[in-house]
């Protein structure tokens, strides 16, 4: 038996989606944005790990950029994968990667203000206790805490936004609101969001004062639950063991996961590395590196997004040496997240597929749900999906 790893750094995308027409930055389409290529031809980017694996050349493939510093003959497989479910977002990724295309059109909320209808307002203050709320509209996350915390930290009303994804976010200090009261309030909303199709309320807790607030790690999602069995139930019901590492728990609800080890990037790579030593043979290790997306790619910082990456690559330079024989590792993303782009939302992107383990080879053009199906297949285990594995 051997083991796997599928390791999703959030946002990194590499351009070239057929549909990225369809998609946009406020009346911008995200036809040609390009996270990895757009980043590469602003700045000198050192990703040496990544590009033996073949991340230049999965650039070329999925979009014929231009990628100055990322030119290695690759060592590693290498592919660009296309993704089909009508979302740009991290649920509508990660399901896909893990065997399910989202079947249904997501509900989106109007970049109006409000944003949100009255009933729906009516019932977060009814369950927050608050006679209103702040915001309301589709803002970016820091944004929106900067212009309202002084007024929510008088008033006590939280802060709820929206943007160009399926999801209800809640900004609420974590002292003068309550961490708990937050969680409490996104868990009891969840439901009645799920059943409007709106992928997730998201809780984004923060500290500070007097025009200095910093979101913490203690960020929470409730999506709502997949349509059918994934790659983490399918690994569940063969009897292995599924490690989740940082939000991977909470994309899923919780469903065919063992456990969950969650941080910031770097605590989440000590994780990982943690699990690369210890992870039992047959079992899979899913990890999400989220801050590529949140600290980079919606706050669009190339040079954060750059030194992000290059960090990165040389913390995955040092935990490859040390995987046993036999075990896979693939890493790849959920969509795109050009800093260099108009707006802060994601960007509708093909991903690559890196994968260790196989030896040198162009996978091609593949699907995201080929990556359930290589994990099936590498694990020895059944699996319900659609896809086609690579090995
Ligand atoms: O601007 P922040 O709060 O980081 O929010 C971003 O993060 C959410 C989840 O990826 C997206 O919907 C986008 O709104
Ligand atoms: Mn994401
Ligand atoms: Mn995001």
């Amino acid at each position: 038996m051997t083991r796997a790893f599928l390791v999703v750094i959030d946002s990194v995308g590499i351009g070239g989606a057929p549909d990225a027409d369809a998609f946009f930055n406020g009346s911008r389409p995200d036809t040609g944005a390009n996270t990895v290529a757009h980043i590469a031809q602003a700045q000198p980017l050192k990703l040496p790990v990544m590009d033996a694996l073949g991340l230049g050349a999965a650039i070329r493939l999925a979009s014929g950029a231009d990628t100055p510093g990322l030119d290695a003959d690759p060592t590693g497989a290498w592919g660009a994968a296309t993704e089909v479910s009508p979302g740009k977002d991290t649920p509508s990724g990660h399901w896909e990667l893990a065997g399910v295309p989202v079947p249904w059109d997501w509900t989106y909320f109007p970049d109006t203000q409000p944003a949100f209808p009255d009933n729906l307002t009516a019932l977060i203050c009814k369950l927050a206790g608050t006679e209103g709320i702040l915001g309301n509209c589709h803002a970016s996350g820091t944004a929106i805490i900067d212009a309202h915390a002084a007024e929510h930290m008088r008033t006590g009303w939280p802060i709820v936004y929206t943007s160009a994804d399926s999801v209800l976010q809640i900004a609420a200090h974590e002292e003068s609101f309550g961490l708990d009261r937050l969680l409490t309030l996104c868990r009891d909303l969840a439901p009645h969001v799920h059943a409007m199709k709106v992928g997730r309320v998201i809780a984004r807790p923060f500290v500070g004062t007097d025009g200095a607030y910093t979101r913490t790690p203690n960020r929470k999602d409730y999506a709502i639950a997949t349509p059918a069995p994934t790659i983490c139930d399918d690994a569940q019901a063969a009897g292995r063991r599924v490690h989740a590492v940082g939000k991977i728990g909470d994309i899923f609800s919780m469903r065919g996961i063992d456990e969950v080890r969650k941080g910031d990037d770097r605590t989440l790579m000590g994780h990982l590395s943690d699990l690369v030593d210890t992870a039992e043979e047959g079992s899979f290790t899913f990890a999400n590196f989220v801050e590529f997306d949140s600290l980079y790619g919606h706050r669009r910082d190339i040079p954060g997004y750059a030194g992000h990456l290059e960090w990165f690559d040389a913390e995955l330079g040092r935990l490859l040496p040390r995987l046993r024989d036999g075990d896979l590792l693939i890493v790849t993303a959920d969509h795109g997240n050009d800093p260099s782009w108009t707006g802060t939302d994601h960007t509708r992107e093909r991903v690559p597929v890196l994968v260790y383990g196989i030896g040198a080879k162009s996978l091609g053009q593949i699907a995201f749900v080929d990556v359930a199906a290589t994990v099936a297949d590498h694990l020895g285990i059944p699996h319900t999906g659609p896809g086609k594995s690579v090995l």
